[in-house]
């Protein structure tokens, strides 16, 4: 995020850690305080909802009263319907389905390992996508699901027009060479630390035995889940998580009047003054701090979305996750690839604009 929001950084040096700016006639108090922001993750109040911004800029998109742009009563009532279609019993049906539909992209990436005589260089990310539309099309459409993927396509179209539309600005203050030197290092470091994977696959390993997953076992697998919200923290999906207050509200010493969107900066994840000198650290290190910060994960945490708006899926994608990194680890050795090139945009997420490239070979 320091990356692609330098102004966010910039003026957090500046002006400390929750400062406000406007951005045409919107007015946003920015949050980057650890302290400040446990309170905007306890805040239960439905003023303090979705921001008119994010249904205006976003709801082609989203919908326009959707569980994601709608507040108060509307967004009450929707989560109440959809939220229990994806509690842990419901997953729990849904997990052999998910196996049948990773097996053809790992059948696939044997035969591209195979055809390059064992160790081969491999796309990942376009299959991934598809695979994750695949299986949530078919957690909500069943049989229909190819019409839901159909649906997922054209929403990727219209998420790749709004973001040339609404090209984010990003100033530059200064992106020189310690910028390049800072990613090539994190990219030759991620490409190479593999350490942590052997751990991960020797737990995976004596979870699964020879059998496919099952909901008890991604259960069990406590490393693979530390490694997940560790890769989530270190690369946060999204910048900010936005709301607007709809009163008067106090968060720590700032007040901030009716109609102000209040955003949390996704800053806080690598901040130091929270996670001290292992803030930016690898995933390696980052299981051996793991426990702490699971803990503070717990108390405040807009990795799965905070408060009343957390995340209605997270059973659901966390268990996608797991199954699908358990049935890779087992199978597969992996680390960067020479030809992956590492370049981030934004478009609603994070997103990587050269894909992801591997070098995969079969265990
Ligand atoms: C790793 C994958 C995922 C991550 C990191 C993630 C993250 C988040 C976050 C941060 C929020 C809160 C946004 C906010 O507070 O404004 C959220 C909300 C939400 N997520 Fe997810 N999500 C994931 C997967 C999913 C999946 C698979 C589904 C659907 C099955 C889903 C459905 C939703 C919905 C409907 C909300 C809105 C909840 C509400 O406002 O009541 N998410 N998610």
């Amino acid at each position: 995020m320091s990356r692609l929001f330098l102004h966010i950084e910039k003026w957090r040096a500046d002006y400390g850690r929750a400062f406000a700016f406007t951005q045409g006639n919107m007015v946003v108090l920015c949050l980057c305080d650890f302290g400040v922001a446990r309170e905007f993750c306890q805040c239960k109040s439905a003023e303090f909802g979705r921001s008119a911004c994010l249904r205006k800029n976003m709801g082609i998109l989203m919908g326009y009263d959707s569980i994601v742009s709608s507040k108060r009563k509307s967004w009450a009532l929707q989560r109440k319907i959809i939220a229990p279609e994806f509690f842990n019993d419901k997953i729990k049906g849904m997990v052999d389905m998910m196996v049948e539909s990773v097996i053809p992209v790992l059948e696939k990436w044997e035969s591209q390992m195979e055809e390059a005589g064992g160790v081969a260089s491999v796309r990942i990310d376009e299959d991934l996508k598809s695979l994750s539309a695949e299986m949530i099309s078919k957690a909500c459409l069943g049989s229909n699901y190819i019409i839901g993927s159909e649906i997922f396509y054209k929403m990727l179209v219209i998420q790749d027009l709004q973001s040339k539309q609404q090209a984010i600005v990003v100033h530059n203050f200064g992106c020189g060479l310690s910028v390049i030197v800072d990613n090539c290092k994190a990219t030759l470091l991620a490409g190479n630390e593999t350490t942590w994977q052997e751990h991960i696959r020797a737990e995976v390993v004596e979870i699964l035995g020879n059998q496919a997953p099952n909901m008890d076992k991604l259960h069990k697998m406590k490393l693979l889940n530390m490694m997940i919200y560790e890769t989530l923290r270190l690369y946060s999906p999204g910048p900010f998580v936005m709301r607007e207050t709809s009163e008067e509200m106090k968060f720590g010493d700032f007040v901030s009047p009716k109609g102000v969107n209040v955003w949390l900066s996704s800053l806080l994840h690598q901040d130091q003054a929270n996670w001290g000198d292992n803030a930016q650290s690898s995933i390696q290190k980052g299981l051996q701090m793991a426990f702490l910060r699971c803990a503070r994960i717990r108390i405040c945490s807009c990795l799965l979305g905070p408060g009343i708006h957390t995340c209605v899926g997270q059973n659901f994608a966390m268990t996608e996750l797991k199954m699908v990194l358990s049935l890779v680890l087992s199978k597969f050795i992996f680390s960067l690839s020479p030809e992956h090139k590492h370049l981030v945009t934004y478009k609603l997420f994070y997103e990587p604009v050269h894909g992801v490239q591997l070098k995969m070979e079969k265990i």
